[in-house]
C-alpha cells in the first residue's frame, strides 16, 4: 500500500498492493495500522456508504458543520473525479481544492480529513461508489456547497452541465458558507 499527499496536504491518495492471479485479483483496501502510521492519527470508521450515479452526476459540495465526517473514498465501479475543499479557516490551504481521478481501474482511494467539502461527478457511463465516514450522518448538520463557485474555481474535468439533485442546485456560495474554525 502506497500513501501519498496531494498538493493539499492533509487530503492523501492511496494505491493498494494489487495481488493478481489467473483467478483475478486481491487487495487490502483498508487497513487501519498501514493507514494510522500515514495519516499520523488514530481514526474510527463509523458508516460505510455507497452509492451509485449516471454518467454526468455530480454529488457535492458536501459536508457536516457538526459532526464533521472524515471519509475514505473509492471506486469500486466505473470512473470519478473526486474532489476536496479545504473549509478549515486556519489553514494555508484554506479556499484551495484537490482532486484526483478514482476508478475501477486505478483501484486508488482518498482520504478527506473532516474539516473539508467533498463531491465527485461521473466521467464513465455510471460508476458505483463507496466510502467510509468517521462520523454518523447528520442531515441537521449538513451544508452544500455550490459545485460552480466562482471563488473556487473547480475544474471537474466534465464538459457541460452536470446532473445536480434539487439541494445541490441550491448550494451556498464558498463565500457565504460555514466553515471550521
Ligand atoms: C449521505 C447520506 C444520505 N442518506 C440518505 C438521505 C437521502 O434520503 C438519500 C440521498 O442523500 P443525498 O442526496 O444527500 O446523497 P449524496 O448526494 O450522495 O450525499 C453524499 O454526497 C457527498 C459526495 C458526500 O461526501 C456525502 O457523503 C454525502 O453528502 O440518502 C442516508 O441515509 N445516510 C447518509 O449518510
Amino acid at each position: 500500500m502506497q500513501i501519498e499527499a496531494l498538493e493539499i496536504n492533509d487530503v492523501k491518495l492511496i494505491t493498494p498492493q494489487i495481488f493478481g492471479d489467473e483467478r483475478g485479483f486481491f487487495l487490502e483496501s483498508y487497513n487501519q495500522k498501514l493507514f494510522e502510521e500515514a495519516i499520523g492519527y488514530k481514526v474510527s470508521f463509523v458508516q460505510d456508504n455507497h452509492s451509485k450515479s449516471g454518467k454526468g452526476v455530480l454529488r457535492g459540495l458536501h459536508y457536516q458543520i457538526k459532526n464533521a465526517q472524515g471519509k475514505l473514498v473509492r471506486v469500486v465501479k466505473g470512473e470519478v473525479f473526486d474532489v476536496a475543499v479545504d473549509l478549515r479557516r486556519a489553514s494555508p490551504t484554506f479556499g484551495k481544492w484537490v482532486g484526483s481521478i478514482l476508478s475501477e481501474k486505478n483501484k486508488k482511494s482518498l482520504w478527506i480529513p473532516e474539516g473539508f467539502a467533498h463531491g465527485f461527478v461521473v466521467l464513465s457511463e455510471s460508476a458505483d461508489f463507496v466510502y467510509k465516514t468517521t462520523n454518523y450522518y447528520s442531515p441537521e448538520y449538513e451544508r452544500c456547497i455550490t459545485w460552480d463557485d466562482g471563488e473556487l474555481q473547480i475544474n471537474w474535468q466534465y464538459e457541460g452541465i452536470p446532473i445536480l439533485s434539487e439541494k445541490d442546485k441550491n448550494g451556498k456560495k464558498f463565500k457565504d458558507s460555514e466553515i471550521f474554525d
